[in-house]
């Protein structure tokens, strides 16, 4: 007893003499030390350029992660030090448009292991490290993500997506004493994408942006917000934490996966009727999924896969397509001229109450397209593609990175790559009309073997509503607009609202920076 009380005590003296300040001093001056010395002399990086403090540490990274400035980081870094860096002591930036190619056309250099580490879904297309589930799910979804798959669900997206938004802005002019109405288009993209996405997936008439119900978008973003948790801190998926940080988050994702159940079992009840009755079925996501088989396997999908499926697809499209439609906007507000060309391009192709369709928009309006793609290439909505460096390593820019250490695929840096793009700070839409190889160079859907698949929908919900809103309404900036066409950035350029990454690039400040004034086209 009194040893074991003895050693108690020279144990917390010795503990407590470690802790004096001058030790601890010590201690991280030695641990500094020996991160410089290794990032210096004997990291398998050490000659490849890149900021100091990013060989040092991934302090410097991990703030403009938090910060939301990830894209400015790896663009001012690739103009800086090229498009191959050292952006934290084990990770490389891959900013050149033909390398970024080379790594995401493979499945060799799979996403990194934080996807790995998401527990609360089953294996699902986004998350999955393993290639064979990666192209098993892409060939039972991908017909129904088809452009001709998508031509058919076209009547329920516009409903929900360019009808509906129209419904209620031309109900906001109704209401408004002189006929303009100020509306925030950030607020009425996101809820107008979702409505799109969850209708076609759930089944149902999903109404968030005119009858106030956010129920399931809030299931949804608990869901995204605990995946994102697992993701960067797995601790939380133990006890404690489990049950101190996570606990009404894992209630909230299990009352999403019943709701997704629920909604095939609905399915699976009405289409004993409809069945019955000889009449077609629905056309929508969710009988896509359910029907969908894989050729060469002949493998189904659970239900529980399929309501992951429509989860996931929720959570990759709705802000993605949304925020686009918003960067857009805002850049045509700030380059006038441009707008006016394509407000002059819609309305000499169609009649002002027209409603136009994904078809007709893709025909008739070429330059409206070019903006769209401008925007995405000027302001992508995803942020940089962790990937891990396959065994054997990989050669890029005369540099050897070897296996076990991981890359990250700047897209924003890509996009603005000036070997690649003539004056890329500057909005010219010009550069894509008529122009298909440039327009496959944009790496905003990302590319290669995991390139987004649900991009045939998203350039539908894009092109339908830019037409139809450009159509039907005048639109200006209203009064107080803190940016202006007039007020120039160091490059010439108009300075544009700021931006954070929560996910996907999102306007900072919506309220204060995304409002138009709407009235209706005489
Ligand atoms: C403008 C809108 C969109 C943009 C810019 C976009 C961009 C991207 C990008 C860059 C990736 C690659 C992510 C990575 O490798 O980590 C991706 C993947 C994905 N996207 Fe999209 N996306 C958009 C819309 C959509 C829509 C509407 C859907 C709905 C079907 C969707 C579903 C997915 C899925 C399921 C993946 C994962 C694919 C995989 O990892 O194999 N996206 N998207």
């Amino acid at each position: 007893m009194t040893g074991q009380i003895t050693t108690l005590s020279l144990l917390g003296s010795t503990l407590l003499e470690l802790l004096r300040p001058a030790n601890v001093f010590c201690g991280l001056g030695a641990w500094l030390g020996w991160r410089v010395a290794y990032a210096l002399y004997f990291s398998p990086l050490r000659n490849i350029p890149g900021p100091f403090w990013a060989r040092v540490s991934g302090l410097p990274m991990l703030l403009h992660d938090l910060g939301g400035t990830e894209a400015d980081f790896m663009i001012k870094n690739s103009e800086k030090y090229g498009s191959l860096f050292v952006m934290e002591p084990n990770k490389i930036a891959v900013c050149d448009p033909d390398d970024c190619q080379i790594i995401l056309s493979s499945h060799s250099f799979a996403k990194d292991m934080r996807y790995a580490q998401v527990d609360i879904l089953e294996p699902n297309l986004f998350l999955t490290r393993d290639p064979e589930l990666s192209r098993q799910r892409r060939r039972q979804i991908g017909p129904a993500l088809s452009m001709s798959g998508l031509g058919k669900m076209e009547p329920m997206l516009m409903a929900a997506g360019a009808q509906q938004l129209m419904g209620k802005w031309d109900q906001a002019i109704g209401d408004a004493p002189d006929g303009r109405a100020r509306v925030c288009y950030f607020y009425d993209f996101s809820l107008m994408t979702f409505d799109i996405i969850s209708s076609l997936g759930f089944g149902q008439t999903h109404r968030s942006l005119t009858t106030g119900d956010r129920q399931v978008l809030h299931w949804v973003s608990q869901t995204l917000t605990l995946m994102l948790l697992q993701m960067v801190a797995p601790i939380v998926k133990r006890l404690p934490f489990r049950q101190l940080f996570a606990k009404s988050l894992h209630t909230d994702v299990r009352k999403l996966i019943a709701f997704g159940l629920q909604a095939i079992e609905d399915r699976k009840q009405a289409l004993l009727t409809i069945d019955a009755g000889g009449v077609e079925r629905p056309r929508d996501l969710l009988q896509a999924f359910i029907d969908a088989e894989d050729p060469e396997s002949k493998i189904r999908m659970t239900p529980s896969q399929v309501a992951t499926e429509t989860i996931l697809t929720l959570m990759a499209g709705a802000d993605t397509s949304s925020n686009t439609l918003c960067w857009t906007v805002h850049l045509l507000l700030m380059h006038p001229r441009c707008f006016a060309k394509v407000v002059e391009e819609v309305r000499c192709a169609f009649e002002p109450e027209q409603l136009i369709s994904f078809k007709e928009a893709k025909e008739s309006l070429p330059y409206m397209e070019a903006c769209v793609y401008e925007s995405m290439r000027m302001q992508p909505v995803s942020g940089n593609l962790p990937r891990c460096i396959p065994r054997g390593g990989v050669v890029l820019q005369n540099y050897f990175i070897p296996e076990g250490l991981t890359c990250s695929v700047g897209i924003a840096a890509a996009n603005m790559n000036h070997g690649l793009w003539e004056k890329p700070y500057v909005f010219s839409p010009e550069r894509f009309v008529g122009n298909e190889e440039r327009k496959r160079k944009v790496l905003s859907f990302s590319a290669g073997v995991r390139v987004c698949p649900g991009k045939n929908l998203a350039w539908m919900e894009l092109l339908t509503t830019l037409a139809n809103i450009f159509n039907r309404y005048n639109i200006e900036m209203p009064e107080d607009s803190l940016f202006s066409p007039k007020q120039l950035d160091s490059n010439g350029c108009p300075i544009l609202m700021p931006y954070k990454y929560s996910i996907t690039r999102a306007p900072r400040f919506p309220e204060r920076d995304c409002n138009i004034v709407i009235t209706k086209r005489k």
